[in-house]
């Protein structure tokens, strides 16, 4: 049975990562950290948990997490890479879902998360978790990266392309939308119900913190300079994230052998599902699981792929993703605990 940890337990991430491993049967959650509810039982926050958990909120305490297999951040940006080194050294394994340690470069990550990094040396060592590129390196990790929310989405959509050297690498282009929980739980005026109820709108058009984690996730894949346009926007929902992607073919002839390109680089992918050529996946259709859905698109006369790309955000895209890269690590079968289909209506 592996020792859970988790620091940051009241945030949505940290609850969906209760969700999924109150029936993981591998995994036991033993310590779950939250400064402003210490004291209070995990069931009485968050009510899904009744019958599940007979276990309390508490500070986080470094020594107590020490005693874990391996350890969740579920933490703002900056908790983790302060933490975290005395849980290296006293040989615990963790999974960061912030951004912590995504970035390779720290001067880059120093000028999106407004701080210096003071980590640099687990920066280096960290493994960027995206089991469908790094599947191995994950396995041996004491420290894996969590990909982010939106990053998950339109790497798995590009991936195929840029790894065949299909598409100009330096032209694409990510239209991403998300629902309201990717931004937290943490009160913000402008996540209310009331501020995102019946509008839509593009933010981070002239830069966005996942710009520079998917350029470098997708030239470290497939090899070749990449420059990509990336807007997200906020839709009034609670959970998915839909990416339209664009790329230009090189050779407009590839458009024939495309869907059998997208299917191969899948097939054993078992959170991957690549649908039908023209097809529509929707966010409800991964609501609440661990999958990523797909389906490609071409205009008329036009040499421009469309690849549409869908995920829950809490899931693949964050607590999901999480426990796939436990399971890769401890040398579980990958799926344990993720089986679940979506929820659905
Ligand atoms: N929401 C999403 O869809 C996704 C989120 N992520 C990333 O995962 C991380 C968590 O996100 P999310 O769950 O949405 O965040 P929330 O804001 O919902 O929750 C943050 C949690 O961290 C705790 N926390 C905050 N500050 C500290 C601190 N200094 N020390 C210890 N604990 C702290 C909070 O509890 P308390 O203050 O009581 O200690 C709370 O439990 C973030 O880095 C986020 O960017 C990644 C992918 C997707
Ligand atoms: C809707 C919304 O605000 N989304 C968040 C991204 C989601 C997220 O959690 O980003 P990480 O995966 O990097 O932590 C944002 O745009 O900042």
């Amino acid at each position: 049975m592996i020792k859970v940890g988790i620091v940051g337990g009241t945030g949505y991430t940290g609850v969906e990562l209760l969700r999924i491993l109150a029936v993981h049967p591998d995994a036991e959650v033993s310590c779950i950290t939250s400064r402003s509810e210490a004291g209070l039982a995990v069931a009485e926050m968050y009510p899904n948990l009744r019958g599940h958990y007979d276990l309390a909120f508490s500070e986080p305490d470094v020594a107590k997490l020490a005693a874990c297999d391996l350890v969740f951040f579920a933490t703002p940006h900056g908790v983790a890479m302060r933490m975290m080194p005395e849980l290296m050294a006293a040989g615990v394994r963790v999974v960061d879902l912030s951004a912590d340690f995504r970035l390779k470069d720290l001067d880059v990550w120093a000028q999106w998360y407004g701080m210096p990094h003071e980590s640099p040396e687990w920066a280096e060592k960290a493994v960027y978790g995206l089991p469908e590129v790094a599947r191995e390196a994950i396995r041996g990790a004491q420290l894996v990266a969590n990909p982010g929310c939106y990053p998950t989405a339109v790497q798995l959509g590009f991936l195929p392309l840029l790894e065949s050297d299909l598409v100009d690498s330096t032209r694409l282009i990510a239209d991403a939308k998300s629902g309201a929980s990717g931004a937290g739980r943490q009160g913000k005026i402008g996540m209310l119900h009331g501020e995102i109820g019946e509008s839509f709108k593009a933010y981070g058009a002239s830069g966005h913190r996942h710009l520079p984690e998917i350029r470098q996730g997708l030239q470290q894949a497939s090899k070749l300079p990449v420059g990509v346009t990336f807007v997200p926007h906020l839709i009034p929902m609670i959970r998915g994230i839909e990416a339209t992607l664009y790329a230009e073919l090189t050779n407009a002839g590839d458009f024939e052998r495309l869907q059998r390109v997208f299917e191969n680089r899948f097939r054993n992918e078992p959170f991957v599902d690549v649908m039908p050529f023209g097809s529509h996946p929707e966010t409800r259709s991964v609501r609440g699981a661990n999958t990523c859905r797909m389906a490609l698109h071409r205009q008329e006369n036009s040499n421009i792929v469309i690849v549409s790309s869908v995920i829950d955000n809490l899931v693949k895209g964050a607590a999901g993703q999480a426990v796939q890269n436990m399971n890769i690590m401890f040398d579980l079968p990958e799926t344990r605990g993720l089986e679940a289909p979506a929820l659905l209506p």
